[in-house]
């Protein structure tokens, strides 16, 4: 795989990339510390990290990225876009209220999804990816890059992780997860070696298949912080601020990095003669439209379901909104925006 237009400056996107290379080694060495020194950050406190990261600093992105590939569209596209999306969003939430095991399970997809398929779309833009040469090795770095997001926090974090799915499951069927959860002893280990084994053939095969430009080092060096950051960092803050610093800072450098497709459309700032006070009104304009549309599914989904805040903790019974909510709207983010938009994509690159 090559890139062919990438921007003359390569500077500001490695800035970026270091950037969200050293957050994570920082939360590391602080949550091994903390470790150390026999600290345990409560539940409440790693729940409101979780908010903070999750709402105040990912959802913008969210929503720009949706931007970013809508801009210069044509708008009968557009048009067919977020219909495609308000599709998929009502579908997941149906799957949810019918079998919320089946939901619960899709949001975890969704998550390495969304983490992996967007770190693959970086590294081409970036590092390169000239070690992964065929589509299943490809597909093997989506799940090592985005495995690591749930495999590790469910071998590491066990009782975290199952408090919080029971608390996702109830919010349509509070014994929902009673049903399954006697399975969890044979489905931990399974998934440790599983995952253990898909890194290996990961690292393994890219390896043989390196090239010697550095692509497949950046590669494995990035593979490792991931998996020791999930499995140091206590798991609600760990997804909650790998969002935010980690997806959303490296889609930033990959977005520095490749030149912008003419794609023929009307573009919804302006374009290049406009002022720059009407820039910002159209931006403005755009910025409350895409909110809007946010609060809509949100309000809708929480008109929906049985319990929006499961259990007695109201910031717990949050980050399982949160997580259920932010899935729906994350599948037609990978599926819509991303798989079946060949023309840009949000994660584009040429
Ligand atoms: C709506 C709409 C829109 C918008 C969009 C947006 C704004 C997006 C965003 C997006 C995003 C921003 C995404 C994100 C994602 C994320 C995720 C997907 C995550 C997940 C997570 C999880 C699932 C987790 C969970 C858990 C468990 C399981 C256990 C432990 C604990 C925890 C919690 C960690 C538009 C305008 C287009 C139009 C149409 C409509």
């Amino acid at each position: 795989m090559s890139v062919t237009h990438l921007r003359e400056s390569v500077g500001v996107e490695s800035t970026v990339l270091t950037a969200s290379r050293a957050a994570l080694a920082g939360l590391v060495v602080l949550f091994a510390g903390l470790h150390l020194a026999a600290v345990e950050v409560p539940l409440t406190a790693q729940a409101a990290v979780y908010l903070l990261g999750m709402v105040a600093l990912n959802l913008p992105h969210g929503g720009y990225e949706h931007f970013a590939n809508l801009r210069r569209r044509a708008t009968t596209f557009r048009g067919t876009y977020v219909a495609g999306y308000l599709l998929l969003a009502g579908a997941f939430v149906g799957l949810f209220l019918l079998a919320p095991v089946a939901g619960l399970a899709l949001a975890i997809g969704v998550a390495v999804l969304k983490g992996g398929g967007g770190d693959l779309h970086v590294l081409r833009a970036t590092t390169g990816t000239s070690h992964l040469r065929s589509r299943p090795q490809r597909l093997l770095a989506v799940a090592a890059r985005g495995g690591a997001v749930m495999a590790v926090p469910i071998v590491a974090f066990p009782n975290t992780f199952h408090t919080f799915s029971a608390l996702m499951v109830s919010m349509v069927d509070p014994a929902g997860l009673g049903g399954v959860s006697s399975y969890f002893s044979v489905t931990r280990p399974l998934v440790a070696v599983g995952y253990a084994a898909v890194v290996l053939a990961h690292l393994g095969w890219g390896f043989r298949n390196r090239t010697g430009d550095g692509a497949w080092g950046a590669d494995a060096a990035e593979t490792t912080l991931l998996v020791t950051y999930f499995a140091v960092v206590p798991v609600v803050v760990a997804v909650g601020l790998y969002f935010p610093l980690w997806y959303s800072l490296r889609q930033v450098s990959r977005e520095l990095a490749v030149e912008e497709p003419d794609l023929g459309g009307a573009d919804l700032l302006g374009g290049p003669d406009a002022d720059a006070g009407g820039v910002a009104l159209r931006a403005w304009g755009v910025l409350v439209a895409g909110a809007m549309a946010t609060a809509a599914v949100a309000v809708a989904f929480w008109t929906l379901v049985p319990s929006p805040i499961p259990g007695p903790n109201l910031r717990l019974g949050l980050v399982a909104f949160w997580s259920v909510f932010i899935s729906v709207v994350a599948l037609p983010h990978v599926v819509v925006g991303s798989v079946l938009d060949r023309g840009r994509g949000i994660w584009h690159v040429p």
